[in-house]
C-alpha cells in the first residue's frame, strides 16, 4: 500500500543495470534514450551503493530481475512473456517461429536475460531467412531495455492497487509487459489489483505524483497524454483511490520528460521544484462529476490548486536558488528528482550541490548517492525506484 510520496518507505522495486546497458553504442543511444554510452561496471557499482543506502535505512529492496525470473517458473507466465516479446512486426514468421522455440527452451533466468538484454541478428543460431539476410548483423531482433533501470515509470503503486503504465517511446513500450506479468503472477505480488494497462493511452509513472492521500497530480507532456491522464483520473475515482486529480502540463522537452524531473516531494506539504518553472507551472483540477463524468476547472497556478486539494494553507516550495544557469544544470542532472525515505529524509544525487544545500537549509536530511554513470540515462533516485510499500500517512 502506498498513499503518498513520503510515508516511511518499507519495500521498493529496483532494477540493477545489466547486460542491456552493454548494448548501448553511439549509433543507438539516442533511440534507446540514453545521453551517452555509460561505463557499465561503474553504473552497477553506483546502483549497488544506492541499494545499500536503502537497505541500511531498513528498506527492503526487491530486484526486478529476481521477481521476473521467479515469475517465469510458471508456464503460463512464460508463454505470455514469450508471446508478447515476439509480437513485433519486424520479425516475420520464419524468425518468430524459431525464436518461439528457442525462448521456450530457455531456463527462467536465461529467458529474463534475453527479454531484457535483447537479441542481435549476429547472435542468432537458427531461424535464418529473408528477414535475417536483409537486416544488418548489428540490428536488434529483440531490442534491449536499458531504461528498465527507471522502475518508477513502468508501474506505480496507488493505494492498494498498482497501475501498469503505457510507455510512450517505442524503445520502452515492452517494459510494461514485464511489469504486468510480475505484478499479476509473481507469487508474492499476484492478487494486487491493477489499473490502466500497457494497451491503454500513454501514461508514465514519472508523471504520477501522490501529493497526499486521495490527491494525485499527473504531468502531461512528452510522455503522458491528456487521454492517459483522463483515463487514470476516471479509474482513480471509480475505485475510490482519489478524490482530486491535478493535471499539470509540462514542457515537451527531453529535459522535462516527466513531472518528476521538475518536482518531487520531500515532506507531507513540501516539494522541491525547478525554480525556472515554479512560477509558471499550472494545473487543471479534476473531480468526479455525475454519472462517471469528470468535472474540470482551471488552469491556475499549481501550488494554489495543490494546496486547496490537499486541504493545507500553502504548498511549501523549497527555493533551490536564483541563478538560472545553475538551476538548469542541476535540473538536467536530476537535482529535483529526489526519493523520500520518510518525511524530511530524501536520497539525492551528490553532484547537485546547490540544490542539496538548499534542501538541507530547509531542514531536509539529504542522503547523497553517486550517479555519474547512472545519470547518463537521465533519471535520478526517484525514477530508479518503484515503491511497493510505504507506511500510510492516514
Ligand atoms: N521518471 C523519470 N524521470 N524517468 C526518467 C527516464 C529516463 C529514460 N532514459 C527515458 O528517456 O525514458
Amino acid at each position: 500500500m502506498v498513499d503518498s510520496e513520503v510515508g516511511r518507505l518499507r519495500t521498493v522495486m529496483l532494477h540493477r543495470p545489466g547486460p542491456e546497458l552493454q548494448r548501448l553504442t553511439p549509433r543507438n543511444n539516442d533511440r534507446l534514450l540514453f545521453d551517452g554510452v555509460p561505463w557499465v561496471a561503474r553504473a552497477q557499482e553506483e546502483h549497488d551503493a544506492f541499494a545499500a543506502t536503502l537497505t541500511d535505512r531498513g528498506v527492503e529492496v526487491l530486484y526486478l530481475t529476481d521477481l521476473l525470473t521467479e515469475t517465469l517458473e510458471d508456464p503460463s507466465a512464460r508463454a505470455q512473456v514469450i508471446a508478447d516479446t515476439l509480437d513485433s512486426l519486424l520479425l516475420g514468421d520464419t524468425l518468430r517461429h524459431y525464436l518461439a522455440g528457442a525462448l521456450a527452451d530457455a531456463e527462467p533466468a536465461e529467458l529474463t536475460e534475453l527479454v531484457i538484454g535483447g537479441i542481435r541478428n549476429d547472435e542468432l543460431r537458427g531461424g535464418r531467412g529473408l528477414v535475417t539476410a536483409l537486416m544488418q548483423p548489428h540490428d536488434f531482433l529483440i531490442d534491449p531495455l536499458p531504461n528498465l533501470l527507471f522502475t518508477r515509470d513502468s508501474s506505480v503503486r496507488l493505494g492498494d492497487h498498482v497501475a501498469i503504465t503505457a510507455l510512450a517511446m517505442p524503445a520502452r513500450a515492452r517494459e510494461t509487459q514485464l511489469t504486468e506479468v510480475i505484478w499479476t503472477q509473481h507469487p508474492r505480488l499476484a492478487g494486487t489489483p491493477t489499473l490502466h494497462g500497457w494497451q491503454a493511452e500513454n501514461l508514465e509513472g514519472g508523471d504520477v505524483l501522490l501529493l497526499a492521500p486521495g490527491v494525485v497530480a499527473v504531468g502531461v507532456g512528452q510522455r503522458t497524454t491528456p487521454a492517459g491522464a483522463e483515463r487514470l483520473a476516471r479509474q482513480l475515482f471509480q475505485l475510490g483511490l482519489a478524490r482530486t486529480v491535478l493535471v499539470a502540463p509540462v514542457d515537451q522537452t527531453r529535459a522535462t520528460m516527466h513531472l518528476d524531473t521538475v518536482m518531487t516531494m520531500v515532506d507531507v506539504d513540501t516539494v522541491v521544484m525547478y525554480p525556472n518553472i515554479a512560477d509558471r507551472l499550472q494545473a487543471w483540477t479534476v473531480t468526479p462529476g455525475d454519472d462517471h463524468t469528470l468535472d474540470v476547472s482551471g488552469p491556475e497556478p499549481f501550488a494554489i490548486a495543490a494546496a486547496r486539494a490537499m486541504g493545507i494553507d500553502r504548498l511549501k516550495l523549497i527555493d533551490t536558488g536564483t541563478d538560472p544557469v545553475t538551476a538548469e544544470r542541476e535540473q538536467w542532472d536530476d537535482g529535483n528528482n529526489t526519493l523520500a525515505l520518510a518525511p524530511r529524509v530524501a536520497v539525492a544525487y551528490e553532484r547537485n550541490i546547490v540544490t542539496n544545500g538548499r534542501l538541507e537549509a530547509a531542514g531536509i536530511e539529504v542522503i547523497p548517492i553517486a550517479g555519474s554513470e547512472l545519470g547518463s540515462g537521465r533519471g535520478g533516485p526517484r525514477c530508479m525506484s518503484c515503491p511497493i510499500e510505504r507506511d500510510p500517512l492516514v
